[in-house]
């Protein structure tokens, strides 16, 4: 999206933004895409009683980078009122009238006084971040991200760095820009899907903080939690040594997770671990939001801020990179609810407290390029660094021992036994959720990849109360009536019409670890199998595991355990179910019993409910296609 060349705001400036009188107090600067004030507002915002509010103001070209913008806006409306994100108070789009097919949109929010976390630490380079700086902001950022992780079902921040940081008048740390907010992305099953995925995330996402999942999506892996946790493992990095571990390497580095540490400022063993036990390739093995919290407690001394509720995905709880953009495309809160596929994200009750009404859900794409981390930071030392043990890292995060290593006095007097039970328990359910979700929404298809044409008649949006084709400017910039509710005309995005930006980080010629076809079907069962006896082991050996938690907590956790042995369960009857003979499983499914999800086959519901026609005659039987070459083990690239 280019943003045209538009004036400034003079100070004093009048406008009306949503249900807000706002009144120009000062320019601040210009973001890739917004032109930023400070303002005054009247009312003033609710939530912390303020009159001074930050002002964004986008210029955008056409109704999908509209329908972006609306998105970001739904992302933190949804995060409204959590301490460590910047607040949401209002907003407002319309026609603008200079640019002839463009759209103008205000966007209040809280405004961080102390600017951006990058212009803190460019303050800092002669005297570097100390340990406790360094986690403190570590930890009021991750609960920033821990909120969004918290929602049901999730929400992916995808744009987690250093830039992303401000900072409010009380030295709060808050996360912003919400412009990339997705929902779990599984894992694409033909070439059209990949492309797609591919060119999402170019445009979605910093190269630097890309996981390896991202940067090579042949590994068949959802985009999902662990790829914002690798980010936020990147983020400490660049909060001790003012550059990222990858920097130099690029993709091949990431992708072979090899990193050094600079040799200054030297920080404690445990802080380096926690970065080694992060940037990890194995997503399952990466530690989840919470348990990241917990470490960086347990560094601080402090007791974790947030409740430990993991509760597993269910599978048809995901949003697929379809609905991702028909939400996007439309702000179609009734089809949304309607969908048999999507459940909008609620609050996890952990985080309640800190959540906002739980108003609209929209998921999002943005047209971004993000080449490469603009920082101003430079780090120059030279590198006779220790290289790093994988083994010693997958260690840390496997063995709860390990990890509780740097347990506070109060923590240590804890149980041990039944910490590190609870916490390997957790590792299991965490891993386990993420395979989970891996099988599953391979399973699951992209209906149609293509975002569809939208009927967004029925938006409950404030920023978009009602169409803004239709809106017509009445008196200053900013204040606009509506003459009539007509539906807003559709919007499709091409999967391939927006330019792939050019990045700094090379498309990989690493070889693939794991593709979606060479899954054998005996690691699934297997999974499974282990799965299950982990939990009944965990179960007979360790009955007293959550002795010290209320009865409610244990009462969840119990709730949880049975879910995941449902789930397992049901999926090995899947797979089961998927071995049987064709004849078999379609006798299974005319007599309505579940039947093995199969690739190409729809879940949802319209699909569900068609008659199984009988089978053709072989001779009539159309030849099937030949295989796409990346199933056949090769990359596009290589066509
Ligand atoms: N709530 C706020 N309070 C104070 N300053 C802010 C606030 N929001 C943004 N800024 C300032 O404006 C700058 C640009 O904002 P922002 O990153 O949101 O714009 P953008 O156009 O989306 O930029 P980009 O997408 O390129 O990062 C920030 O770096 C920050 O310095």
């Amino acid at each position: 999206m280019n943003q045209p060349q538009i004036g400034t705001y003079n100070v004093g400036t009048q406008l009306t933004v949503g249900s807000h009188q706002v009144e120009i107090v000062k320019y601040l600067t210009s973001g890739g895409f917004a032109q930023v004030y400070s303002a005054l507002i009247s009312p003033p915002d609710p939530h912390s009683h303020s009159n001074i509010a930050c002002l964004k103001r986008v210029i955008v070209p056409d109704k999908p980078s509209l329908n972006t913008l609306r998105a970001e806006v739904d992302a933190m409306r949804l995060l409204r009122n959590n301490r460590y994100v910047v607040s949401y108070i209002d907003s407002h789009a319309a026609k603008a009238m200079l640019h002839n097919g463009s759209y103008e949109v205000f966007v209040l929010m809280e405004y961080c006084e102390r600017g951006g976390l990058i212009d803190f630490m460019n303050t800092r380079l002669q005297n570097r971040l100390h340990e406790f700086e360094i986690l403190q902001i570590m930890s009021q950022v991750t609960q920033g991200v821990a909120a969004m992780h918290a929602l049901q079902p999730p929400l992916i921040h995808r744009d987690i760095k250093i830039e992303n940081v401000l900072i409010s008048a009380n030295n709060e740390y808050k996360l912003c820009d919400f412009g990339s907010v997705c929902g779990v992305i599984r894992p694409p099953r033909n070439p059209q899907e990949l492309s797609y995925v591919q060119q999402d995330i170019f445009k979605n996402t910093t190269a630097q903080y890309r996981s390896p999942e991202m940067v090579d999506i042949f590994r068949g892996l959802p985009i999902d939690e662990k790829s914002d946790i690798w980010a936020l493992g990147i983020f400490l990095y660049k909060l001790c040594y003012y550059t990222t571990p990858f920097e130099k390497g690029g993709e091949p580095a990431i992708l072979s997770g090899h990193f050094e540490f600079p040799p200054y400022p030297d920080y404690s063993e445990q802080l380096r671990d926690l970065i080694r036990d992060i940037l990890v390739q194995n997503p399952c093995q990466r530690p989840n939001v919470y348990q990241l919290l917990k470490r960086i407690s347990i560094m601080q001394n402090v007791p974790c801020p947030i409740s430990d509720i993991q509760v597993p995905q269910a599978p048809d709880s995901h949003l697929n990179l379809t609905e991702l953009h028909q939400l996007s495309a439309t702000q179609n809160i009734r089809s949304l609810n309607s969908h048999s596929t999507i459940e909008r994200p609620i609050p996890n009750p952990a985080f309640q407290s800190s959540m906002p009404d739980a108003a609209t859900q929209t998921l999002f794409s943005r047209k971004k390029s993000q080449t490469s981390d603009n920082t101003t930071l430079n780090y120059s030392a030279e590198n006779p660094q220790t290289s790093l043990d994988k083994s010693e890292s997958v260690s840390h995060v496997l063995d709860p021992l390990l990890f509780e290593s740097g347990m506070s006095n109060t923590s240590k007097s804890l149980n041990r036994a039944k910490v590190s039970s609870t916490t390997k328990l957790k590792q299991v359910i965490d891993s386990e959720a993420h395979n989970f979700r891996h099988n599953y929404t391979m399973n699951l298809p992209l209906r149609n990849i293509i975002p569809q044409d939208d009927d967004s008649s029925s938006s409950s949006d404030e920023l978009y109360p009602e169409d803004v084709d239709k809106l017509e400017k009445t008196q200053s910039l900013g204040s606009y009536i509506s003459r009539d509710n007509k539906k807003g005309e559709s919007v499709k995005e091409s999967l391939t019409s927006s330019s792939l930006p050019g990045s700094s980080l090379t498309a990989t010629s690493t070889k693939l670890d794991l593709k979606l076809e060479t899954l054998p079907n005996s690691t699934f069962v297997n999974t499974v199998d282990n799965c299950k006896n982990s939990f009944r082991n965990f179960s007979k050996s360790n009955p007293l595991t959550y002795d010290d938690v209320s009865v409610s907590r244990q009462d969840l956790k119990n709730s949880i355990r049975q879910r995941m042995l449902d789930k397992l369960n049901s999926s090995e009857e899947s797979f089961n179910a998927r071995k049987m003979p064709k004849a078999k499983a379609s006798e299974k499914e005319s007599t309505g019993k579940p039947i093995a999800l199969k690739p190409g086959i729809s879940t949802s519901k319209d699909k569900k409910a068609k008659p199984i026609p009988p089978p053709k005659p072989l001779h009539l039987r159309p030849k099937p296609p030949p295989k796409p070459l990346f199933l056949a083990g090769q990359k596009l690239s290589e066509k």
